[in-house]
């Protein structure tokens, strides 16, 4: 397998690491992955070792090559001051053999204890067919509009006819019930969490089963199993759309839901002002990183409509979203300009695309929702039954 950036072989240039391999097939390994490297690394490298015979199930950590080293340089000295403990035994220890660092270290035949029990392979993640497309609404920081992009898009693709599940991962944050006006326990039904239903989109958010005042203890490890038991436990009957609001920045959902499922394409939302592009090219990176198409950029208030004229006022300077798609490479999906009555729509429950369908916000938010399942369909086809 060829990496474009050093122009050699992955294997060759020691991006591949600790290889384990079972007697029933199953292999595992980490793929050192620098920022800068091309984006579907992680997919042709799942594919390649797929397509071994014999091969039963791929793992791959994705480690960043720093942090590998760091870690590995951390786990060296920990087996020296192991070895140099008093022995009363009676059998002398090799020297710590500094582990050589050849290519691609290929461990013996592994059935038993892992070769890094301090690092958890990251678990392979599950398809799930009956949800469609598994579509994560992201955003580099908080405040720039991903869940009311996510929620105005959910409706506009649901009135388009498609089916449409949402649920967010922001254990800090859930904003779904109040933006979609549902707000209560979900019936659990033959063990199965029932969805809510608002505007003809199936909603599940952390924010039913949390007291909204309750503080946001949960961490990490939460993350993974809140979004496992969505994915799995939820009652979502079949989809064609499966949109994941998350919470903003490159945390510990985005590697969660990418590790926990197959995700179809990431959608980015930013704003017009260049600080707000940087983390969003971040997030972007992410993505890419672990082999999730980016559909596109959304740039969200991006220009006031002058009420005279209807033309755009630039009020957060402007350029900021095609500039991101651009760097990229990715389409600018749709600018949604500023409006008070998608901060109502908001606070009211009543995403604009149902409520004002004819204000240029509605517009957008639904041209933006033709956009994707065009992206969509371009990249994996229609989906059945439409
Ligand atoms: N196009 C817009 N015009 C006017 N107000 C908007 C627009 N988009 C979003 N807002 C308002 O901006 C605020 C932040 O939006 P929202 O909660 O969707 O952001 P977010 O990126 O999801 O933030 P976080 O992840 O931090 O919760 C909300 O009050 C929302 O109503």
């Amino acid at each position: 397998m060829h990496n474009p950036r050093l122009g050699a072989d992955v294997v060759a240039a020691e991006q591949v690491q600790d290889v384990a391999v079972t007697t029933d097939g199953k292999v595992r390994f980490t793929l050192l992955l620098d920022a800068s490297d091309d984006a579907t690394l992680v997919r042709e490298a799942r594919l390649a070792v797929e397509g071994v015979e014999g091969v039963s199930d791929v793992r791959i950590d994705v480690t960043d090559p720093a942090e590998f080293a760091a870690g590995r340089d951390a786990r060296r000295g920990a087996q020296r001051a192991a070895h140099t403990h008093g022995h009363t035994h009676g059998h002398t220890h090799a020297a710590p053999a500094a582990a050589p660092r050849g290519p691609a270290r290929a461990l013996p035949v592994m059935d038993a204890a892992p070769a890094r029990p301090a690092t958890p392979a990251a678990p392979t993640p599950v398809a799930y067919p009956h949800l469609g497309k598994i579509i994560a609404v992201s955003s580099g920081k908080g405040g720039v509009g991903k869940s009311t992009v996510a929620v105005n898009l959910a409706a506009a693709l649901a009135k388009q006819g498609a089916r449409v599940g949402i649920m967010d991962a922001d254990i800090y944050g859930p904003n779904l019930p109040l933006m979609l006006g549902v707000n209560e326990a979900p019936p659990v039904r033959d063990n199965m969490i029932q969805p809510l239903m608002a505007f003809g989109v199936k909603v599940m958010s952390i924010g039913f089963l949390i007291e909204r005042d309750q503080p946001a203890i949960w961490r990490g490890p939460i993350v993974m199993k809140v979004i496992n038991q969505f994915l799995k436990d939820v009652a979502w009957g079949e989809l064609d759309y499966l949109l994941v609001d998350m919470p903003p920045g490159t945390g510990d959902a985005q590697l969660s839901l990418v590790q926990a499922t197959h995700v179809h394409g990431a959608i980015v939302v930013t704003t017009p002002q260049a600080v707000a592009v940087g983390d969003a090219l971040r997030g972007v990176r992410m993505f890419e990183r672990t082999g999730v198409p980016v559909l596109g950029i959304v740039e969200n208030m991006s220009y006031l409509e002058n009420p005279e004229t209807g033309k755009p006022i630039a009020v957060f300077g402007s350029g900021g979203g095609q500039q991101l798609a651009d760097e990229v490479q990715v389409p600018l999906l749709g600018q949604v300009p500023l409006d008070p009555r998608v901060v109502e729509g908001g606070d009211t429950g009543r995403p604009i695309v149902v409520a004002a369908p004819q204000t240029g916000a509605a517009r957008a938010l639904t041209s933006l929702a033709e956009r994707v399942a065009e992206r969509v369909a371009e990249r994996y086809g229609v989906p059945a039954g439409r």
